[in-house]
């Protein structure tokens, strides 16, 4: 297409300062082309007295209008070489970032570069931004070609250096030539060049051109045939080099994948993020919002994080893939691709009520595994009150191990307004009666026996400007909840033995797994506290009504555990799985998780069948049996109390007094442990 140039489009040139004579005779290149009427053309449009340009250029299109863009885009015509940075880090930098490029054109460049010696032609490399990468061939021309920049660091693009092969070929996409006088800047007009683009075999973006250029009398029409011939080679030496690295990480991902099943979805992206192997992709239904995540064509890249580590790689997940596995693939030391896994079944396909708006909500809500429409309701509610500024105080109930601490870091997750923001947690149940008012609102200096000299924050004041998680606190001492109410109420603390009183700006994240509506009944928790920190709750049901979200907590749980110790999956057989489904799960998620790590640890085989779970799950005992069970065994009945004493103390004695297992035997977390040791009176010492 021609453009009519005006007179203030055009920067007005002088006769070329810096360029060589231009050949006087022309070598017989082409019909279009005459030395003479070329160089009135151009003087013609910069004098800007063009008229209808179309018709008063007599030279080929390809030249007319690459002028023009040349023209309006205010390239100086007098100018005498391209740009160059040919500085130590930048020349690494360009080398580093084209090294699969370079590597391609090594064979082409190394066997046509020999044959330039002697010939005044060189053979250039350059990269999709039009910067030379590498140049090679006639000694004497590669030397010439440094006073225009012709170099590796030059950059050669239309719109910095006007026509010439390089830029030409990279705008326009097409092998082209351009002779002598046909350069747009005066200084270049003594070379002629062909360029031919290279293109990306996986997708078929330019990203870079090979060049032949010499002085004028080098030129052949079968140049540019010679340049599209490299890189044609080129290109195909970088399609060899796409699929061995393809089938390269193939094999990594297949020596590294205890995690991972026929049935899973399965991606292969290289170290750009594109996609280079997809295999059994969900097929969502349309409208699912995980729908525009997935790879539609070639355009999808994950964006790859600085950072090779699993948690930065799990971080640049879009939103709504953070369900699925992803590892990074190594070659030879360097993070190279990465691998992920769209785990069969419906853990990868949850949609919320209302979805998390900020990416940190989105990865904290994908932490909590589960589908059934009781889970996904309290985390609709806690996406809520996350996001809501009004909401000071929230309250998370629910039994032992259902997840409490997950939910309360989904909460802290929307509830951050800084990066730095604290989170700070206290476990009421860790604490001793006399050290809780010193925890919770500090001291200062002597304020009673065994204070520090310095005094000390507690942790509201630590969690100031950001979030307090106080677990457990139904355990808090009825002595120390009128303190704690007052701080709530006024937002203001005092630290013990201090008149002082130094305002907070604390959001409030309690959780118990007791009743404490019941707990207020009995009197041993305050009522005004509990409708301060209870007006907006959070109920995390347990496993027992959560449908089958313990097969989703089993797989998770299995994949999870094989891929930190480097096992493979465990499979269970039909009588185990009818099995794990009749249990009631008293100790929740913790006691599957728990089961499930000691399954991988204990089973000989990959399959685990009903007899290799513990007795409890394998045979229970019936409900509707307990008189026959009364009869045919001589056990005698005893109370829930006495039972669960026991059961601490066996568990005590088998594991040999570690405490952290013999929670993890119980199902129970170590603060309830800690009460029940009180409660039953087994002195800590005992351990
Ligand atoms: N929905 C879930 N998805 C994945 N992991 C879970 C889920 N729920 C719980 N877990 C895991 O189970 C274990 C117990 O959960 P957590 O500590 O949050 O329970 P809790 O309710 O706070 O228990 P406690 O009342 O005993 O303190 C943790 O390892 C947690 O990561």
């Amino acid at each position: 297409m021609t453009k009519e140039i005006g007179q203030d489009e055009i920067q007005v040139a002088a006769r070329p300062s810096r360029s060589r004579p231009v050949a006087g005779k022309m070598v017989p290149a082409s019909a279009d082309y005459d030395e003479r009427i070329t160089m009135r053309a151009w003087e013609t449009l910069l004098s800007g007295e063009t008229g209808d340009a179309s018709h008063r250029f007599p030279v080929r299109s390809l030249i007319h209008d690459s002028w023009s863009r040349c023209a309006i885009g205010g390239i100086n015509a007098q100018q005498g070489e391209a740009p160059i940075n040919s500085g130590k880090d930048e020349i690494e930098y360009l080398t580093r970032a084209n090294n699969d490029l370079l590597a391609a054109a090594r064979r082409s460049f190394a066997t046509i570069g020999r044959l330039l010696d002697g010939t005044g032609a060189m053979l250039v490399l350059a990269d999709g931004e039009g910067m030379l990468i590498d140049a090679i061939g006639d000694k004497k021309t590669i030397h010439d070609g440094m006073d225009i920049h012709l170099a590796i660091g030059g950059k050669w693009t239309e719109d910095v250096v006007g026509t010439n092969g390089i830029g030409t070929a990279l705008w326009t996409g097409e092998p082209v030539f351009v002779h002598a006088a046909e350069h747009f800047c005066a200084g270049i007009k003594s070379w002629t060049c062909a360029g031919s683009p290279i293109r990306d075999p996986y997708d078929g973006t330019i990203i870079g051109v090979v060049d032949l250029s010499g002085h004028p009398d080098i030129f052949r029409p079968h140049n540019t045939a010679l340049v599209t011939a490299a890189a044609r080679e080129i290109e195909k030496a970088l399609a060899d080099h796409q699929n061995a690295e393809r089938t390269r990480l193939l094999e990594v991902f297949i020596a590294s994948a205890p995690h991972y099943r026929r049935t899973d979805g399965l991606m292969i992206v290289d170290r750009r993020g594109r996609p280079i192997y997809c295999n059994n992709l969900p097929d969502y239904a349309a409208g699912n919002p995980l729908d525009d995540q997935l790879p539609q064509g070639r355009g999808w890249r994950l964006q790859f994080p600085e950072a090779d580590t699993v948690a930065a790689l799990a971080n640049a997940l879009p939103q709504g893939l953070q369900a699925c596995n992803i590892s990074p693939l190594n070659l030879d030391g360097d993070l190279r691709g990465a691998a992920l896994v769209f785990p069969s079944g419906r853990v990868a396909r949850r949609t919320y009520p209302s979805r998390p708006a900020t990416p940190h909500l989105a990865e904290a809500a994908a932490e909590i595994v589960g589908d059934s429409e009781a889970l996904l309701a309290a985390i609709d509610v806690a996406c809520r009150v996350a996001q809501s500024k009004e909401v000071t105080s929230v309250l998370i109930e629910g039994e032992t191990g259902v997840g409490k601490e997950l939910f309360a870091r989904l909460v802290h997750a929307g509830s951050r307004r800084a990066p730095s923001d604290p989170f700070v947690a206290l476990n009421c149940g860790a604490i001793t009666r006399e050290l809780f008012g010193s925890e919770l609102f500090g001291h200062v200096a002597g304020a009673f026996t065994g204070a520090s000299r310095e005094g000390k924050p507690g942790v509201f004041e630590l969690a100031n400007g950001g979030v307090l998680s106080l677990d457990e606190i139904g355990e808090m001492p009825l002595e120390i909840q009128p303190f704690l109410l007052r701080v709530l109420e006024e937002r203001v603390v005092h630290r013990l033995g201090d008149s002082r009183g130094r305002p907070v700006d604390v959001r409030l994240i309690a959780s118990t797994n007791r009743d404490l509506k019941q707990e207020v009944a009995a009197g041993r928790f305050r009522r005004d506290l509990y409708y301060r920190i209870g007006t907006v709750s959070i109920h995390v049901p347990p496993l027992r009504e959560r449908g089958d979200d313990w097969q989703l907590l089993l797989e998770h749980f299995n994949r999870k555990i094989a891929g930190r110790i480097g096992g493979t999956l465990l499979e269970f057989s039909d009588p185990a799985l009818e099995a794990l489904q009749a249990y009631q799960w008293p100790g929740n998620v913790r006691e599957l998780r728990n089961l499930v790590e000691r399954l991988h640890v204990l089973s000989h085989g990959n399959m685990v069948e009903a007899t290799d779970l513990p007795e409890e799950i394998a045979s229970p005992a019936k409900p509707e049996m307990p008189a026959k069970i009364a009869e045919s065994t001589a056990a005698p009945i005893i109370s829930f109390e006495d039972a669960e004493r026991q059961a601490v103390l066996c568990a005590l004695t088998a594991e040999g007094g570690n405490l952290s297992r013999v929670a993890q035997r119980l199902g129970i977390s170590r603060p309830t442990l800690y009460r029940k040791l009180d409660q039953f009176g087994i002195r800590r010492g005992f351990v």
